[in-house]
C-alpha cells in the first residue's frame, strides 16, 4: 500500500478537486481463520476523496466494510489484513496521521470525571495541558455537558455519554475526524435528537479550529469529517456528501451532493443501496 500526503496534484478521486483525504482503488482482504477457508474480501477498488471542510457520509449495508475503511484512514487496521490501493491522509508537520477516530462504542474510563475523561484525547495526542483544559472547558458548554464536568460517566444519559466522547475525539485537535456511527448504540429518539445537535455545532468548523491551534506546528492542509453509517436519515441530515457502498465487498455504487437550499433525493439513495 502506498500512503502518502495529499496535495492538490493528487487530486483525481470522484467529483472533488483537490482532496484533503483520498482514497484510490482500495481492496481489503482479511485472511484465512482457519486452514481451507478464503480470505474475506472486504473492500474492492473503493475510491474516495473528501474535500477541505467536507462532511462526507460513507452509507452501506452491515457487514460492507464501512468500519474497515474508517480503521484505514485512522492507520488502525488490523496488520494481518492484506491491502492493496493508495490511502492518502493529511499529516502534521511531524509526520503523524492528522486523524481523530471516534468508535462506536464510548470508551469512557469509569474510574474518571467527565472532564478527566475527555482529557484523555488530548494527552493521548501530545495536546498541552495547558491548551486542551480551557478548550475542554468551552466545548462542555457548547456540547451541552456545561456542569457536568465533575460527573462520573454512569451519572451521564447515552446521548450525553456519546457527546463527551465526542468532545474528547475533538480535543485531540487532529483536522480530519473519523465518526464510526457515533450514535448507533442509542435509541432511535435520542440518536434523531444527537443527529439534530450534531448538524447545529458545524463539526467541520471544529475541526478546522484544530488545524488554527496547531499553528505551530503547521500541519496538513484542510479538514473534514467521515462519518459511518447506515442510517441514510441521519446521512441526509448532517453530510455535505453521501457515498453508497455496495454489499461487500464494499465499492461505491453511488454518489450524491447536497448543494445549498437542495435536499437529498431519498428514494434514489435507497435504490443504491438496494443494488
Ligand atoms: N480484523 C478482522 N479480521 C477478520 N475479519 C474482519 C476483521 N474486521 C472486520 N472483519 C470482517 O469484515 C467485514 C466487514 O466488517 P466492518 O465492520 O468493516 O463492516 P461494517 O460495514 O462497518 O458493518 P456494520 O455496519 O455492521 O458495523 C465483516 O464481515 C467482519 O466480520
Amino acid at each position: 500500500m502506498t500512503d502518502v500526503t495529499v496535495t492538490p496534484a493528487d487530486a483525481r478521486a470522484g467529483s472533488v478537486s483537490a482532496p484533503v483525504l483520498a482514497v484510490r482503488d482500495l481492496s481489503i482482504t482479511f485472511p484465512p481463520s482457519r486452514r481451507g477457508e478464503r480470505g474475506l474480501e472486504v473492500l474492492d477498488g473503493l475510491d474516495l476523496a473528501m474535500g477541505d471542510g467536507e462532511f462526507v457520509a460513507v452509507l452501506g449495508p452491515s457487514g460492507c466494510g464501512k468500519s474497515t475503511l474508517l480503521r484505514a484512514l485512522g492507520g488502525l487496521l488490523d496488520p494481518r489484513a492484506r491491502v492493496t490501493g493508495e490511502i492518502a491522509v493529511p499529516r502534521d508537520a511531524s509526520g503523524r496521521r492528522a486523524t481523530a477516530w471516534m468508535p462506536q462504542r464510548d470508551g469512557l474510563l469509569p474510574w474518571r470525571r467527565a472532564l478527566p475523561n475527555a482529557m484523555v484525547g488530548a494527552i493521548a495526542a501530545g495536546v498541552p495541558r495547558e491548551r486542551a483544559l480551557p478548550r475542554a472547558r468551552r466545548l462542555f458548554d457548547e456540547f451541552g455537558l456545561g456542569g457536568f464536568e465533575r460527573a462520573w460517566p454512569h451519572e451521564l444519559s447515552g446521548g450525553m455519554r456519546q457527546r463527551l466522547a465526542l468532545l474528547r475525539t475533538c480535543l485531540a485537535e487532529r483536522p480530519v475526524l473519523l465518526l464510526d456511527e457515533p450514535f448507533g448504540g442509542l435509541d432511535p429518539v435520542t440518536r434523531r435528537r444527537m443527529n439534530a445537535w450534531l448538524a447545529s455545532v458545524r463539526l467541520t468548523e471544529r475541526a478546522a479550529d484544530a488545524t488554527a491551534l496547531d499553528a505551530e506546528e503547521p500541519a496538513a492542509a484542510g479538514s473534514g469529517v467521515v462519518l459511518v453509517t447506515h442510517d441514510i436519515d441521519e446521512a441526509m441530515m448532517l453530510a455535505d456528501r453521501i457515498v453508497v457502498l455496495s454489499d461487500r465487498p464494499g465499492r461505491v455504487v453511488h454518489e450524491s451532493r447536497a448543494r445549498s437550499g437542495d435536499r437529498y433525493d431519498r428514494d434514489t439513495l435507497l435504490a443504491a443501496l438496494d443494488c
